[in-house]
């Protein structure tokens, strides 16, 4: 179809070719000749000046420069496109002709001299061919012949509805292609209805439009007039979009797998050569590291069950790549097999005389401690082996219990080493992890041969009594396999797998209180209780051994410092109240830190005044500030409702319990203050009962049928309200704190007492006699009440604490109450009509019979001993 036109020309530039059916932006600078700024300003100006501008329609003819002429980039070099007579020579000879639909204008400040600038959106219709140029000026018009698409391919034309088919299929591929660069659905979806819906011609023009072509080939289908060579050559050329479209793709993704793969490779390789470096390997690093290992098993000489297990993991070991983590698990696994103490051993030297000098040299004092040691060594020495109980040292912090256990460690001349069991909860820290766990290591006990390096070290199980229990297992069952001796030959820890012989390791236990050791342990245990120093002992200890440690420990000399043995008895009489020498040994430090400075400001004002080593009790007193302790029972005691009663404190060490009773206005009720168990409650009430029952006899009330405790309320308070208390020894003291409260009378003063008390008065037998006579010692108590069938107890008192106190042993409260009192019970009772001594008293249906006191003085306890 043709017809003829005269069209007002805009020339496009490379590479904008407009095609029927397509829309195409274009935007004119001021570079541009001015011929085409002239056209738009004209439809610039007729759409302003129309009422409703984008109705209008403005049909134009876009005309494609030609190359050579673009090339030049440079418009002023341009001529005219094209001249009177029709010549062409700069626009090409075909274009298409097209509708304005926008027309923006931009207009710079200086538009008059460089002119304005557009952008127009043109909507391809249909093909023309430049017959001849009309006008070059104000802009270029064009005469022009146009040629349609038929609408649809000619029924009988089989081969041009081939094509039609052909180049429809190859849109569609197009689509699908274009649809993997991740382009919008919605615009595929546009495109492949399009596709099936418009003409063929114009669907060459559609995807010619969208296809990357060459200026040339753009103007080759521009001019393509014959709908199906035009179909022929947009199939070809979009096939070869196709092509590069995939190649390209494909080429993407493996250049993408080649970076991905050869990065892994990279990053791998470092991590390798890390762990390389990390474990001092080379190349050949594993084989060396198996080979090296499989000579120190060998040389290591282990059982046969251990040699086995190792050969089989060397086995493992040997088939598996050095950089996995379960070579690392065998390769440590192994290690502890070779590293362990399978047959090596220290010559023992079980001299009894040596072993005593070494524990002489060590210790001050510990008699008993020290026969009971020399004794189990000599019974081991005679049976050649160590088979027997295992000794436990029990008592109070800072008494020589670990230092005890080096010492025999020193005397039979083997290694020592120690273990705390302080806290300890789980089974596996005894018996080690099971090697599936990630990071197990053989329990405390392994570990502890391994670092002693012979198979027959001293291990010290330190503070056996703090082990403790939960839901991972229970420490102290472990520990019985340990430390029994049939057992203990084929000790299987649950890391190594294969017993280890621990029956030539002497083991040796500590704790504070045997009490809270578990049953079945103790039983496998020979106690031996170091109970506390006494004041001379303490001093003894430090004049002997805690100030010439403290002399070199602080670098001062030995021959200057002089501790006279006043000033250290004040150091431990007026600032030490435990049983052991930590304090003692901390007071001591101190003094010397304060000599220390004194001769370092000597030096250095250089020599001016010399500076006198002698410590006597003003330079303690100089060096230590107030006394901490002084004498705070005569001060405490001096009140009626007071007693002071002995305790035994979780530590092991004895102590002094005030109780405060006091009454005021009430209903009878008894009040018990001070983090009190149980049994010290129910104490409490048994001593108000008796109190009650024998108000008469003890002159509290001359009226039998009246209450004492008639609009009264009792209470009894025990200081120290912190710590919590129980058990039934404060029977007597509480009993006699009532007394105190209702008779108005306080109790003697230096007094103690211990005991427990039944419903009638009898007074029961107590534990821990030595160490609560001990702790009375050093608060300076002189007199101190015992039940009577404690008085065995007393044998294991220091003799020199036995000087000092004096001792009462009752049989009943009634012994109790002549001693506490300076009167005795009597006295207030024969005032108020009360009984004579030796007498039978029936109280409340009740037979008192008095057995009369035992006043013990220490020269009729001698001779008792
Ligand atoms: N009889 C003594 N002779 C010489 N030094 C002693 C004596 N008793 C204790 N010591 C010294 O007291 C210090 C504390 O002793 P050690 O650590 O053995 O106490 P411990 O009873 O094991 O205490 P804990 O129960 O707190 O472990 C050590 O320096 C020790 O040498």
């Amino acid at each position: 179809m043709e017809d003829h036109l005269i069209l007002p020309i805009i020339p496009t530039a490379n590479p904008k070719v407009l095609l029927p059916g397509i829309v195409l932006r274009v935007q004119v600078t001021r570079t541009d000749p001015r011929e085409i700024t002239q056209l738009l300003d004209q439809i610039w100006h007729r759409r302003q000046h129309s009422r409703n501008g984008k109705h209008i329609t403005t049909l134009v003819g876009c005309v494609p420069w030609k190359d050579e002429r673009q090339e030049t980039h440079n418009p002023s070099k341009r001529g005219a496109p094209g001249q009177n007579d029709g010549s062409t020579s700069e626009l090409f000879e075909w274009g298409v002709s097209g509708r304005i639909l926008e027309l923006a204008r931009s207009m710079p400040a200086d538009a008059r001299i460089t002119g304005v600038s557009y952008i127009l959106t043109i909507e391809g219709i249909s093909r023309f061919k430049v017959d001849r140029m009309v006008k070059k000026s104000p802009y270029y018009e064009a005469a022009v012949t146009l040629y349609s698409d038929q609408a649809e391919p000619n029924e009988n034309d089989a081969q041009m509805q081939a094509w039609a088919l052909n180049l429809r299929s190859v849109g569609h591929d197009l689509a699908l292609v274009l649809s993997r660069l991740q382009l919008p659905p919605s615009v595929i979806a546009h495109l492949r209805k399009m596709m099936d819906s418009t003409p063929a011609g114009q669907v060459a023009d559609l995807l010619a439009s969208m296809i990357d072509l060459t200026f040339a080939e753009k103007l080759q289908i521009l001019q393509m007039t014959d709908v199906k060579e035009r179909l022929k050559r947009v199939v070809e050329l979009v096939n070869r979009q196709i092509q590069v479209l995939k190649i390209s793709q494909e080429l993407q993704s493996s250049v993408e797998n080649k970076i991905g793969k050869t990065q892994r490779e990279y990053l791998l390789r470092q991590q390798l050569e890390a762990i390389k470096k990390e474990l001092g390997e080379n190349d050949d690093g594993g084989t060396d590291e198996i080979h090296d290992l499989e000579q120190r098993i060998s040389a290591a000489n282990l059982p046969k069950d251990a040699a086995d297990a190792a050969s089989r993991e060397i086995k493992r070991l040997k088939r598996m790549h050095s950089s996995l983590a379960e070579y690392q698990v065998v390769r440590t696994y192994l290690e502890w097999l070779a590293e362990l103490p399978w047959n090596t051993h220290s010559e023992d030297n079980m001299d009894i005389a040596r072993a005593r000098k070494q524990l002489d040299e060590d210790h001050y004092g510990l008699e008993p401690v020290k026969t009971r040691i020399l004794e189990y060594l000599a019974v081991r020495k005679l049976k050649n082996d160590l088979k027997g109980p295992i000794l436990c040292f029990v008592g109070p912090p800072g008494v020589g219990k670990t230092s005890l256990g080096r010492s025999i460690a020193n005397a039979l001349g083997r290694k020592f080493h120690r273990i705390s069991l302080g806290g300890v909860r789980d089974e596996a820290e005894i018996r080690g992890h099971r090697r599936t766990y990630i990071g197990a290591m053989p329990g405390n006990i392994i570990q502890g041969a391994r670092r002693a390096g012979v198979s027959n070290p001293v291990i010290l199980l330190d503070e056996i009594d703090k082990l403790t229990r939960d839901v991972r297992g229970d420490p102290a069952s472990a520990l019985l396999e340990v430390l029994d001796p049939e057992q203990n030959s084929t000790f299987t820890d649950h890391y190594l797998h294969v017993p280890f012989d621990l029956s030539k390791v002497l083991f040796i236990a500590t704790a504070n209180d045997s009490d809270t050791i578990p049953g079945p342990l103790l039983d496998r245990m020979e106690v031996i209780r170091i109970p506390g120093y006494t004041f001379e002992e303490k001093h003894n200890i430090a004049k002997r051994y805690l100030v010439p440690k403290q002399i070199e420990a602080h670098g001062l000399d030995a021959s200057i410092v002089n501790f006279n043995d006043d000033a250290l008895m004040k150091v431990a009489v007026g600032w030490t109240r435990e049983a052991g020498v930590r304090s003692l040994e901390r007071e001591i430090a101190s003094i010397c830190r304060s000599l220390a400075v004194e001769f370092a400001n000597q030096k250095e004002e250089g020599g001016g005044g010399i500076v006198s080593g002698a410590v006597d009790v003003e330079r303690v007193r100089q060096a230590l500030g107030p006394e901490k302790f002084d004498d705070e029972v005569a001060e405490r005691t001096n009140v009626a409702g007071v007693a002071v009663g002995l305790a035994w404190t979780a530590t092991g060490a004895g102590g002094l319990l005030f109780i405060e009773a006091t009454q005021m206005s009430g209903k009878g009720v008894l009040h018990l203050t001070g983090q009190l168990g149980d049994v010290i409650k129910e104490s409490a009430q048994i001593a108000l009962t008796w109190v009650r029952s024998n108000a008469i006899t003890l002159g509290i009330t001359r009226n039998a049928s009246r209450n004492v405790l008639e609009n009264v309320d009792v209470h009894i308070h025990f200081p120290a309200g912190a710590i919590p208390k129980d058990g039934p020894s404060a029977g007597v003291a509480i009993t006699t704190a009532l007394i105190s409260l209702f008779r108005g009378k306080p109790v003697q003063s230096q007094t103690a007492m211990t005991g427990e008390v039944t419903l009638r008065g009898q007074v029961l037998p107590v534990g821990g006699i030595k160490e609560k006579v001990l702790a009375a010692h050093r608060a300076r108590i002189k007199r101190v009440i015992l039940p009577h069938r404690n008085e065995k107890d007393l044998a294991d008192v220091p003799q020199n604490v036995r000087e000092d106190i004096t001792f009462v042993l009752a049989k009943t409260i009634w012994d109790v109450l002549d001693a506490a009192f300076l009167e005795g019970w009597k006295v207030r009772g024969a005032e108020k009509g009360g009984l004579e001594e030796g007498e039978v008293r029936k109280d409340g249906g009740i037979s008192l019979v008095r057995v009369g006191q035992v006043e013990v003085g220490d020269a009729e306890l001698r001779s008792k001993l």
